[in-house]
């Protein structure tokens, strides 16, 4: 056992997830949730979900040794000002959001000074959410990247890291900024451009829904996969991932145009030689040993 007590907040993917990994893995002695919403209150119940539904935030991170926000990175501050003054001192405040700089930001702010606060951001999810979405596994050899902040206490740090690694987790530490900068390319600039793809094929009308999915390969079935994700959640990650999201769309775009460009003038030797260098960036991680099942986003390298 490494915590007594763990609290969720926002019953969702990720936290009733983590619920049953952290019980497959013996790592707390008992498990609190709280949710905003009724239904999923009662879902929790239902299911069996957590060893104890609250009805308030304030009642679940009562006596909690490690308090997660599991909800959308937008509603974050939000629920720290609300639990704050509650959070038992030396308890680690955690989070699981998207985005880290915004977290920082908006949750800092409410902690007392003996409450730990230690924000992460397991790499790990689907397309479906709510209570009934969660699984065990989810977070086997996937990496959970621990983002601390300044003062951050080492033991609190590495207490964390012992538990995500229970949940099967590798755990890395990262800085918020760099945090960012790799989630928007590796991560949110993907999705919207899956987003986008998909609402290309729905505007073109000459193209039958049903023509979609029957003739779709497979890059397209993942569009429409990554596409079906929550609007709530993806709406916060980009409000809250401006700056970054920004400059690596700007980027996107031009290499876009350059290869419209190359298209429309019938410029071959452009668009093989840029198919060249992609096929061995692909070439050069699978070399690398990495496990492309298990993206080792960690380890990205982003030029500024
Ligand atoms: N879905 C994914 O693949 C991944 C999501 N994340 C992050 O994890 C967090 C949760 O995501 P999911 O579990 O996928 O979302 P989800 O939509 O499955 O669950 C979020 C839950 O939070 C609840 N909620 C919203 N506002 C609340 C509030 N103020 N107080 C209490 N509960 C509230 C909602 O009712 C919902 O049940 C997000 O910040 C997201 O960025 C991180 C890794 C992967
Ligand atoms: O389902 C997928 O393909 C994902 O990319 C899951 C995911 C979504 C958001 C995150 O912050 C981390 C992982």
């Amino acid at each position: 056992m490494i915590y007594g007590k763990v609290a969720l907040i926002g019953l969702g993917l990720i936290a009733s997830s983590m619920f049953w990994s952290t019980r497959r893995a013996g790592a707390a002695g008992t498990v609190a949730g709280y949710d905003l919403s009724s239904e999923a209150r009662d879902t929790a119940r239902r299911i069996g979900l957590c060893d104890n539904v609250c009805d308030s935030a304030v009642e679940a991170v009562k006596d909690a040794d490690l308090v997660v926000l599991c909800v959308p990175v937008g509603a974050m501050g939000a629920v720290a000002a609300e639990i704050g003054p509650h959070l038992k001192p030396g308890a680690t405040l955690s989070d699981v959001g998207s985005v880290k700089g915004r977290v920082i930001e908006e949750v800092g702010p409410h902690l007392p000074g003996g409450v730990h606060f230690v924000p992460g951001h397991p790499l790990a999810g689907t397309e479906h959410s709510g209570p009934e979405a969660g699984f065990s596994s989810l977070f086997d050899n996937r990496w959970c990247l621990l983002v601390p902040v300044e003062g951050t206490d080492p033991e609190a740090l590495a207490t964390l890291k012992s538990y995500w690694e229970a949940l099967r987790a590798n755990v890395e530490v990262m800085d918020a900024e760099h945090h960012d900068l790799v989630l928007a390319v590796t991560s949110h600039c993907p999705h919207l451009i899956a987003y986008t793809m998909v609402g290309v094929a729905d505007d073109l009308r000459r193209v039958t829904d049903s023509e979609v999915i029957k003739y779709s390969a497979a890059g397209f079935r993942d569009f429409t996969r990554i596409a079906a994700s929550d609007p709530t959640m993806w709406r916060d990650v980009f409000l809250s991932n401006k700056e970054a999201t920004l400059e690596i769309l700007g980027r996107f775009t031009e290499e876009l145009f350059a290869l419209q460009r190359a298209i429309r003038t019938g410029d071959g030797e452009h668009l093989h030689a840029y198919f060249t260098r992609t096929r061995a960036i692909r070439r050069g991680i699978l070399e690398a040993g990495q496990d492309t099942d298990a993206p080792d986003f960690g380890r990205v390298k982003v030029e500024r």
